[in-house]
């Protein structure tokens, strides 16, 4: 009869290991000595030690290759949250999520870590130091936090101690780091375009960013604190830098930091979410004809102009968490990480 070879503890795949977060985890996994297989959509970059599988986490069979004697998985594919496809987000953060739990169960992995976010929890209004136990998002702000709501609930439900199959939900909050593709270049073309003008609401609102490095932690010491007897399995946690900061003295320090002019005038807020809301609906009546997409959408408008931090004491408390990088330095290094976004560059 053949039996199955226990895989190492110490083999993982990482879905979406090609982008922004999935490549600094696998670059942290290869130093701490792990045997690494990518799997994404895209192949990126080459690393040594690193497997490579090209595929759509939809497709089972693809997915198979790759975990193929792996005792772990990180999945932290997601489409990107500003593309606004509705059967996009259904199609890979749902229906791809299922297949992922099927196909895990198949190559008989033990653990499966997923990348959340902490917007599950969002709707628009202030969240003070929320902790993992606040409702989901009745009315959630968009498609993607919707699925990513979805998306969450299949994997915590998926854990069976019964089975051998753990599962744990990391959520992270504005992540921002080197070789992020969205917050530091959304912002400089935003500035370049001379629409960082303005300060939504009175900009006392205070917002979780997360420093990349920090996020890549908390995945790790979920994986290795994820047991059968841990508190760990099937929860979900909170993981930020534990050090909320004005959303706009944030975003003014990178963009002076990179040479732009902070922020200075104040609009109100009811005012440029309505604004913001109106031009979703024309985007989205017009989109037959005509493909609009706005800068400042209802979701960034909210994100920038309510407060919205979150606790971290469960991860302390569960996993040892804390935050490796403090937000000073995580912000001096991000901005010397784009001498081609400087200004006049
Ligand atoms: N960035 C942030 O501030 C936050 C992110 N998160 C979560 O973290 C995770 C990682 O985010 P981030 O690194 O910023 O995102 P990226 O877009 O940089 O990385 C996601 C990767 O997954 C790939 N991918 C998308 N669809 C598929 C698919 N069907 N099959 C295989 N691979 C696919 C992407 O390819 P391609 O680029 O070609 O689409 C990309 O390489 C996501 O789950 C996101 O929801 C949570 C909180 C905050
Ligand atoms: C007002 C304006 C144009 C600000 C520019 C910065 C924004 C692009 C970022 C500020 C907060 C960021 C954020 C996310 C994406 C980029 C921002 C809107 C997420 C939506 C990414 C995915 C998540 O899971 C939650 C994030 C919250 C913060």
């Amino acid at each position: 009869m053949a039996t199955r070879v226990r895989p190492s503890s110490k083999r993982c795949t990482v879905i979406g290991g090609s982008g922004f977060l999935g490549r600094h985890l696998v670059e942290r996994l290869v130093d701490r000595g792990y045997t690494v297989n990518v799997f994404d959509i895209r192949q990126a970059y080459e690393l040594p030690g690193v497997t490579f599988h090209q595929g759509d986490l939809c497709d089972k069979q693809a997915l198979l290759v790759a975990l193929k004697d792996v005792s772990i998985v990180f999945h932290c594919a997601s489409p990107a949250p500003g593309s606004d496809d509705r059967a996009l987000f259904q199609r890979v953060n749902i229906d791809g999520t299922q297949t992922v739990i099927q196909a895990c169960h198949e190559a008989g992995v033990q653990k499966l870590i997923l990348t959340s976010s902490a917007s599950v929890v969002f709707e628009g209004t202030d969240i003070k130091n929320g902790r993992e136990d606040l409702p989901y998002a009745k009315k959630p702000i968009d498609y993607y936090t919707e699925t990513k709501i979805q998306q969450e609930k299949l994997v915590l439900e998926a854990c069976s101690k019964e089975k051998g199959f753990l599962t744990v939900a990391i959520r992270p909050h504005g992540i921002f780091g080197p070789r992020d593709p969205q917050l530091v270049p959304i912002l400089v073309d935003t500035a370049r375009r001379g629409k960082m003008k303005f300060i939504i609401g009175d900009g006392s609102n205070l917002v979780d960013f997360t420093y990349v490095e920090n996020v890549v932690h908390g995945h790790i010491l979920a994986a290795e604190h994820l047991k059968a007897d841990s508190p760990l399995c099937g929860q979900a946690y909170h993981i930020t830098n534990d050090e909320p900061v004005r959303f706009w003295d944030f975003m003014s320090q990178i963009l002076v930091g990179l040479g732009y002019s902070a922020p200075r005038y104040h609009l109100p807020y009811t005012l440029v979410y309505g604004i913001a809301l109106l031009l979703w609906l024309i985007a989205l009546v017009l989109r037959p004809l005509i493909r609009i997409k706005p800068t400042f959408t209802p979701m960034r408008v909210a994100l920038a102009g309510t407060h919205h931090y979150y606790s971290c004491t469960r991860a302390k408390k569960d996993m040892g968490y804390q935050p490796p990088v403090p937000l000073q330095e995580a912000i001096v290094r991000t901005v010397e990480s784009y001498p081609h976004l400087q200004k006049g560059a």
